[in-house]
């Protein structure tokens, strides 16, 4: 049996990250809802267990709350911000809301020694994000940092193995913070550290197959990183019981249909059905300008397709998406913010014609996913290929959509692209687009006035798409870029740069 830390969800905001910080020191992490039954944890065996943070104020009525019993059943315990709040009132501590919150970026003072902060400076910053505090911690606990306006910044009973943090250890913007759990998971609760991506792709294989027997299964396949990743695991899991089905919607980049194409179909040999869908994706949105209305017609039409495929296969059980969790988490599921209806999760429609829809990487994060692609043996250019969204240049051409304003932003992608290309920047900048506004201003163009549009040029680093910077492109890339696609492409006679990082922007502008 594999070691397993159990993450328990108490609705905060950093709760995948903290499973994902646990994968990245080798121990499988999975997470667990706050009210999962004692015997359900016992039978996963555990060598530890984490209550993550959340929203609610441990002494409100309608706060969550999970068995007392978790706490004595000799299982180390680490609980982050809520989480500690939790174990200290659970155990007879006391938790009030604090004179004064403390948000990001605050200094504290760590006792060391002891087992979980034995690695950290005395003298440190961490990150904070709470307005209630611990004013008293449990007796028999000892008290192990503290903060100008926390008291009990962390706490701790070694013989019970119970500790607590009212900072987030998993956030990078605590120094040392992956110290802090790496100490718990390999000193506290003894872990080896043996997990890795491989186990990943074995577990995954094998759940598969179990659940789907020998019925079949239709695999939305794009050609992007995730849902390749998802073909190979699922075509290693079943073999011929899978159809992967690539559709045309009429909104992807230029030549992006026939090099799907060409990869799945002559160098996999998996069976490829490639449905030419822009008609109908073009009539669905004419007209339409809000981009959550454009992404909810999209995710409909997505699947409206998939079941009509589906039908020409025969009995079809299960249909497979390539989702990851910042689709999720950005989707507004479970008590997080909706942020965008991503088209595969908040764009689904409510009735689909499929038994079950089957998401092995829902849990994974981009970089995590393309680890698994990787030890999956796909090749190196489709791992690392920049991610494209499954509404593709919908999201990409504001306000209306009409097959002019596609054909044009095609061609100044594909010049943008090429360009990046040429000046070896592809692999350094996670993700670049172009991006057709629907903003027109004069210009002079052979000594004649111009009325035409602007594009603005869009290029990010990031590792997971949950935060990201604009990518510094050197001037001159930039100013060869916007010559050529002057030069090139009809009605555009305007180009800007989008220099806003993820917060406050997101990468897409819809
Ligand atoms: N044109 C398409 N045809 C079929 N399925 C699609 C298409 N576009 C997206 N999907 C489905 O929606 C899922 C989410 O799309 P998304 O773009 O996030 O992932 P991806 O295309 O697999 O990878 P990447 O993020 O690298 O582009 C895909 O994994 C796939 O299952
Ligand atoms: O398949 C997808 N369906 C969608 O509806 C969608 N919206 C955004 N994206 C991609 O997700 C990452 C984060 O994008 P945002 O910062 O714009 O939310 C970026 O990589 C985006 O390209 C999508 N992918
Ligand atoms: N981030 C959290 O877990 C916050 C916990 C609690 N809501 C507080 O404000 O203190
Ligand atoms: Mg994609």
């Amino acid at each position: 049996m594999r070691e397993t830390i159990i993450v328990l969800d108490f609705g905060g905001q950093y709760n995948q990250l903290i499973a994902r910080r646990v994968r990245e020191a080798h121990v499988y992490a999975e997470l667990m809802p706050y009210h999962t039954d004692v015997q359900k944890i016992k039978e996963k065996n555990p060598i530890g267990i984490i209550f993550t943070g959340g929203p609610k104020s441990v002494y409100e009525a309608e706060a969550p709350v999970c068995d007392e019993k978790i706490l004595s059943l000799g299982i180390p315990i680490l609980g982050i911000c809520y989480g500690s709040q939790l174990i200290s009132m659970q155990l007879g501590g006391h938790v009030a809301s604090a004179p004064a919150g403390e948000y990001g970026k605050t200094e504290i003072e760590y006792q060391t020694a002891n087992p979980l902060l034995k690695d950290m400076e005395v003298k440190s910053v961490c990150w904070m994000s709470h307005m209630d505090y611990i004013d008293k911690a449990p007796t028999g606990f000892e008290v192990l940092a503290k903060t100008t306006s926390c008291p009990v910044a962390a706490f701790g009973n070694r013989e019970k193995k119970i500790y607590g943090v009212q900072f987030h250890p998993e956030v990078q913007h605590t120094a040392g913070g992956q110290k802090i759990l790496e100490r718990f998971l390999f000193d506290i609760c003894g872990a080896k550290g043996d997990w890795d991506m491989n186990d990943y792709a074995k577990q995954a294989i094998e759940e598969i197959r179990e659940k789907v027997g020998d019925k079949k299964v239709l695999l939305a396949l794009s050609g992007g990183v995730d849902s390749s990743v998802c073909a190979v695991l699922l075509h290693k899991a079943i073999g011929k019981n899978l159809t992967c089905v690539f559709v045309d919607t009429g909104l992807m980049r230029k030549y992006e249909p026939e090099e799907v194409e060409n990869v799945f179909k002559k160098q996999f040999d998996m069976n490829l059905v490639h449905v030419k869908a822009e008609k109908r994706f073009l009539e669905k949105l004419a007209g339409v300008t809000e981009p959550e209305r454009k992404r909810k017609i999209i995710g409909e039409e997505f699947i409206r397709v998939f079941e009509e495929e589906a039908k020409k296969i025969g009995k079809v059980h299960f249909l497979a998406q390539g989702t990851i969790y910042p689709d999720v988490v950005e989707s507004g599921v479970g008590d997080a913010a909706l942020i965008k209806s991503h088209h595969n999760v908040g764009g689904l429609p409510e009735h689909v014609d499929f038994d079950e829809i089957i998401e092995p990487l829902r849990e994974l994060f981009k970089d995590e996913v393309r680890e698994l692609g990787e030890e999956l043996g796909l090749p190196r250019h489709m791992v690392w290929r920049q991610p494209f969204p499954g509404p593709g240049l919908a999201i990409r051409v504001i306000g209306e959509i009409t097959k002019e304003k596609l054909d044009l932003l095609r061609d100044v992608d594909f010049i943008f692209r090429d360009e990046i290309a040429k000046a070896e920047l592809d692999e350094k900048i996670w993700q670049y687009f172009a991006v057709l506004t629907d903003m027109r201003s004069v210009g002079v163009m052979g000594d004649e006035r111009t009325y035409d549009y602007t594009v603005a040029l869009r290029g990010v680093t990031s590792v997971d798409a949950m935060t990201a910077d604009w990518a510094r492109i050197p001037y001159d890339v930039l100013g060869t870029i916007s010559n050529r696609i002057i030069n090139e492409v009809p009605h555009i006679n305007r180009i800007v740069y989008d220099i806003t990082s993820k917060p406050p922007a997101t990468i897409e502008w819809e």
